[in-house]
């Protein structure tokens, strides 16, 4: 194979919930500083691809980052690697305020524990300083602005929730990005944010991997779509030629082809 590896490449991908084929010999890759979307309707199969891709599932199949074949590693190790992702739902602390919770991640990464990391010594009060610091830089690169840094996350208006776990997933960075429904509940001004922040991302070279319902984010931002449908890929492309295939018209936008 000549060029770059992808960022993140899965072959053969399956998986099975008793007798149910919730996936099945799926495969796609992706490159750095690119976005791929994966769409299909309900039970498609998107989640079980992201749990089989991320370890979390048992599946069939390999996953490669970067030319590394990563099957065998755990969900921890994937994220040392530089796989991260993000869930639907937000996952917080919540009785922390949004700077910790940004500090809370920047400690594990750095392998300390929570608590030390909330009640670092007097000592180590400049380590504190520096980790809050740079907490609050990434949290506002993720446009959460400095007036809700101390907040309680469930204190700050939904939209700026949504871009704080998305922050808490990049950390300190990573290679690739996963995003379950980034759009879901956001309105006109936090999808313009959020559509903005997946291409700087991606000008900085990180990899995306979007499932989403939202049609007109996934056409707009999106480089290539893989299409599911009944566990299967029927379809991987350009959103011109996605929305042009008569298959993804029939089976998943519901139209007559
Ligand atoms: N833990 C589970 N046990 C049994 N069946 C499951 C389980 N998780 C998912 N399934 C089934 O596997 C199939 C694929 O589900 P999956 O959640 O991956 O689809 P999806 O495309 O993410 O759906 P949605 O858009 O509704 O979230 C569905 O038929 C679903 O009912």
């Amino acid at each position: 194979m000549s060029g770059p590896a992808p960022a993140l490449r899965v072959e053969g991908l399956g998986v099975r919930y008793g007798a149910l084929v919730a996936l099945e010999g799926v495969s796609w890759e992706v490159a750095p500083g690119e976005i791929l979307g994966i769409i299909g309707p309900n039970g498609a199969g998107k989640s079980s691809c992201y749990d089989a891709t991320t370890n979390m599932a048992p599946r069939s199949g390999r996953v490669w980052i970067s030319g590394e074949e990563v099957t065998a590693v755990p969900p921890h190790g994937l994220a040392e690697r530089g796989l991260k992702r993000a869930f639907q739902q937000n996952a917080f602390f919540a009785a922390l305020t949004v700077r910790d919770n940004m500090v809370a991640v920047l400690a594990r990464e750095a392998g300390t524990g929570l608590l030390q990391s909330l009640a670092l010594p007097w000592r180590e009060a400049s380590r504190r300083h520096a980790l809050e610091a740079e907490a609050a830089a990434i949290l506002e690169r993720f446009a959460v602005p400095r007036e809700m840094h101390g907040l309680r996350p469930g204190n700050i208006p939904y939209g700026s929730q949504r871009m704080l776990s998305i922050a808490l997933a990049f950390g300190r960075g990573a290679r690739v990005l996963m995003l379950d429904e980034p759009a879901a509940g956001l309105g006109g001004a936090d999808m313009a944010r959020l559509i903005a922040l997946l291409r700087s991302l991606r000008g900085e070279g990180i990899a995306l991997v979007v499932i989403e319902h939202h049609m007109d984010l996934i056409m707009s931002v999106a480089d290539r779509i893989v299409v599911l449908e009944q566990g299967r890929c029927i379809a991987n492309g350009t959103p011109q030629q996605i929305q042009a295939d008569p298959r993804v018209l029939e089976a998943y936008l519901g139209q007559a082809a």
